[in-house]
């Protein structure tokens, strides 16, 4: 029956104002009447429909993929879209393409690394899209190492011009986003060499094809690396290879900010540090710790709309059967994903704050928390990313069969979101920079240089080094002040091991080798406190509408316990709680998923999502779920005739021998 709520009741019995969680959820009402107003513009689009796209061949979807986004171009150019408004309107088209690149890589590439000069030159043409850009950096024999990339670009005086070239098979540019068949310019880190010497990795902006005919310009070889993982999902980008024969570009086409070479060829570094070179990776990774609540909560609103539709076991007299979402072990595995849903908005939006504070501070030449800005970034990115990818797949399983299911759209959210884990850095390789910060601060305590910002609990380490949680009853648990210090002397003690065990080595680079695992480990502990400490410090915030903060109170607590529960052996190992506190944890832990369940439903209709965006038969907001599975299944390529193509070829003759046999 169309135009009833199946999930109804369930939304009856929330306890709180869903349209104040709204606002909080978005940031603020600004945030939530901009993204309401174009998910729906963009939902209500015939050009933005998702129909059949996990079903169409590559060549086909790419195609697609390139109407989509110059519609979406076309459409922000009518409507006189803000900068604002037009990436959210990308956000809720939902599909990868290489503007993202373009927008998100080559332009900050430019401004952030470009002298005032060249952005003037460069930037115009970009924000026109006269020309198309993408960020080659990695190769395909390095990715994680920028330092051991090969390509070079050798200045020739004669000419006052850069030599691109690409030396070694390995020093192909492999990945690169927008690359294989769309941008006609790239910003390439290449090595620079100038009167014989290689001064490392910098950036130079190289025109690849024609802007006449977008043929590959001489010299340069390009083209798309091939089909990645999963239908559809990021297969709509065209990944490129990229190699270079010789190719000359002017010598102004270096980006100069950091450092420079003059028309004699001598190198000049100026004032600014080497690392800003890596800045683009820097904000990029700001806006993937943005973008893992999206791609989180939206794993979590399919799963949970779900739980609370289907039923198994249980029944009793003939009644219905049990919603899975009553089932403690069901509530065990989805709530916590709920609350990290949020826990993640509130640092995401903690860590935009950070990233603003530490661009202002570099434009006054002011470097002093850059060091911090990338060990947040680096780590933020790491932990969200890794517990998004498996959240996603968790509420895959948490569907059942029909997880499974293109239509529950959990396979292709999965396989759109996991390659995050390992794009900007992977993921280990960022919390062994994490580590070498903590490890770092811990070396310094005690030179007078006082720890600030999220290393500051650094600067009570006898304290924490010795205190013991003072928990006696499961309710204290709730207590900001507990909770706080256990997650601080958890992730001391864990540093101060390591740098202990790192202190036994003649050479540190070795021991640091030889700790990696350990390090890695203390990386996330500090990383875990950064995001609890954020979802505290949000809650001491005034936040309007009945009942919403109670169930912020709600989630939080499920966040931190989830966590020391699953990480109790750090918890315990390093001698903060004794077993009998981390028993009161879970059972704290429990009695919050029971405060939770009534609101559960109401908690993810909070993140104010569109059936269009969520593109998922098992998350409709109105629960409609069996009709519609039954429905789809209908409009799938097979089903188009009775008979397969292929039967009369393969399966016919193999029926008649049968029959042949059985006549025998
Ligand atoms: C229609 C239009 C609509 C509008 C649409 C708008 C859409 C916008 C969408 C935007 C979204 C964008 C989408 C993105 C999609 C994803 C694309 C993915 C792209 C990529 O993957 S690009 C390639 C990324 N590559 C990496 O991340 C490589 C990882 N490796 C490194 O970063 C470094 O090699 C590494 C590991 C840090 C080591 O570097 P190295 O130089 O060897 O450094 P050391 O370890 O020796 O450290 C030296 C020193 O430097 C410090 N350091 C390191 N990195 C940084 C940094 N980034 N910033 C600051 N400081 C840094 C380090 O801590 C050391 O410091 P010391 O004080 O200890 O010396
Ligand atoms: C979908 C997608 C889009 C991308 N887009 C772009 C783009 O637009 N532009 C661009 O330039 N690049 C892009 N990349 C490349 C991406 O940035 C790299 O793949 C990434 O930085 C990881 O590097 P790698 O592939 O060399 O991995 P590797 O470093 O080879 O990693 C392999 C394994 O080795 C481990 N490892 C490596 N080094 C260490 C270490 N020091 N200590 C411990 N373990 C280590 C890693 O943890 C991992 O398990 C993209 C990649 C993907 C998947």
């Amino acid at each position: 029956m169309e135009g009833v709520d199946y999930l109804a009741d369930e939304r009856k019995k929330a306890e709180f104002d869903v349209n104040e969680m709204k606002i909080v959820w978005a940031g603020s009402r600004h945030n939530f009447e901009l993204s309401d107003r174009i998910s729906k513009l963009v939902a209500n689009d015939p050009g933005f429909s998702k129909e059949g796209r996990t079903m169409l061949p590559r060549k086909e979807l790419f195609k697609n993929t390139l109407r989509k986004a110059t519609y979406a171009w076309k459409r922000i150019i009518e409507l006189r879209l803000s900068e604002e408004e037009a990436a959210k309107l990308r956000h809720f088209v939902d599909e990868p393409a290489f503007t993202d690149l373009h927008w998100g890589m080559f332009i900050p590439a430019i401004k952030g690394q470009g002298t005032d000069e060249q952005q003037k030159k460069w930037l115009p043409l970009a924000y026109k899209m006269q020309i198309i850009g993408c960020y080659a950096q990695t190769e395909l024999g390095h990715g994680s190492n920028v330092q051991g990339l090969e390509t070079t670009a050798t200045f020739d005086p004669q000419t006052d011009e850069f030599v691109i070239h690409s030396p070694t098979l390995t020093s192909s540019k492999w990945w690169p986003g927008g690359l294989g068949k769309v941008s006609t310019h790239a910003v390439v880190y290449a090595r620079l060499i100038t009167n014989g010497k290689d001064y490392g990795i910098n950036g130079f902006i190289v025109q690849l094809r024609s802007l006449e005919d977008h043929k590959p310009l001489p010299g340069v070889t390009v083209g798309d690396i091939g089909l990645k993982f999963g239908n559809g999902a990021y297969n709509t980008m065209d990944n490129g290879v990229l190699r270079f024969d010789h190719v000359r570009i002017p010598r102004d086409q270096m980006l100069m900010r950091v450092s420079q070479v003059t028309r004699e060829g001598k190198y000049v570094q100026s004032d600014v540090p080497r690392q800003l070179l890596y800045g683009t990776m820097v904000y990029v990774r700001q806006t993937i710790v943005s973008d893992a609540s999206n791609a989180l909560s939206r794993a979590v609103c399919i799963a949970t709309r779900y739980s609370a539709v289907r039923r198994q076991f249980g029944s009793q007299n003939g009644g219905q059967e049990i919603q899975v979402i009553d089932y403690k072990t069901q509530q065990n595995r989805l709530f916590p994903l709920l609350a990290s849903a949020y826990a993640f908005r509130f640092v995401g939006e903690w860590l935009k704050w950070l990233y603003t504070d530490v661009t202002q501070r570099l434009q006054a030449n002011d470097f002093s928390t850059l060091p911090e800005a990338h060990a947040c970034t680096a780590g933020l990115k790491s932990l969200t990313t890794t517990a998004t990818a498996d959240g996603i797949e968790e509420c895959r399983k948490l569907c059942g069969g029909h997880g499974y299911l293109c239509s529950s759209g959990l396979p292709e959210l999965f396989a759109v979101y996991v390659p995050a884990c390992t794009y900007e850095g992977d993921n280990t390789v960022l919390l062994l920079q994490v580590a070498r910060f903590l490890m770092k601060t811990v070396s310094q305590l005690g030179s007078g240089k006082k720890p600030v910002g999220t290393i500051a609990y650094m600067g009570r380490i006898e304290h924490l080094m010795q205190c013991r949680s003072d928990v006696k009853q499961a309710k204290d648990w709730l207590k900001p002040s507990a909770v706080v210090e256990a997650f601080e002397a958890r992730a001391a003690r864990m540093s101060v091991a390591c740098a202990q065990n790192l202190s036994k080595f003649d050479n540190p680079e070795e021991g640091f080798a030889e700790l990696a695992a350990d390090l890695a480990e203390a990386a996330v502990a500090h990383c875990q406190l950064i995001v609890v400490s954020k979802f505290i410090e949000k809650l001491q915030q005034d936040i309007p509408g009945e009942g919403v903060k109670q169930q912020l109170e709600v989630l939080c607590g499920i966040y931190y316990l989830f966590l020391l529960h699953k990480h109790q052996g750090d918890f315990l190992g390093t001698g903060y709680i004794t077993s009998k506190q981390a028993s009161l944890a879970n059972d704290q832990l429990r009695a919050l998923y029971s405060q939770l369940r009534p609101n559960a439903i109401s908690l993810v209709d909070a993140f104010n999502y569109t059936d269009h965006f969520l593109d998922s038969i098992l998350g409709r907001y109105d629960g409609n779920v069996y009709p519609k599975l039954y429905e789809a299944a209908w409009k799938d390529p097979l089903n188009q005739s009775d008979i397969a193509d292929g039967f009369h070829e393969y399966i016919r003759p193999l029926l008649k021998q049968q029959l042949r046999t059985a006549r025998l």
